[in-house]
């Protein structure tokens, strides 16, 4: 089975740079530092029980650079993925609850600001 050829065309380098710049955004967000790095599965009790897919922006970063994506879609399904996994594990009243809340409202206008234009 042939693996999906990574990205590596300089253009795509230029498809990419606004995932990259709305990244940098989320990353430089006063509420992202439950979400930089990935959930320490040892230091949460449950985590790994209840959340199938952990997700965290200093991953998809990697995965950008890496030419991991290969259209909008799977970016969208990963950032998406950081912010699901925070609504199912926190309260909405929890500090990490409402920091993944004001995330998602961040990065949905920014998204749409950005790449609906
Ligand atoms: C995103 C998340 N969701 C559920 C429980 C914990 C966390 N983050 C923790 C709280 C701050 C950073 C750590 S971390 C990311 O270092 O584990």
């Amino acid at each position: 089975v042939s693996c999906a050829k990574r990205a590596k065309t300089p253009n795509s380098e230029l498809l990419f740079l606004p995932f990259r710049v709305l990244l940098a955004e989320l990353e430089a967000h006063q509420d992202a530092w439950p979400f930089l790095s990935p959930v320490k599965l040892k230091s949460v009790p449950g985590y790994r029980k209840v959340i199938k897919k952990p997700m965290d922006f200093f991953t998809i970063k990697e995965k950008l650079i890496n030419n991991m994506y290969l259209n909008q879609e799977n970016f969208i399904i990963d950032v998406n993925l950081v912010f699901d996994n925070c609504q199912k594990f926190n309260e909405d009243d929890s500090e990490i609850g409402q920091a993944g809340h004001r995330m998602k409202r961040f990065f949905d206008k920014r998204w749409t600001e950005l790449l609906r234009k």
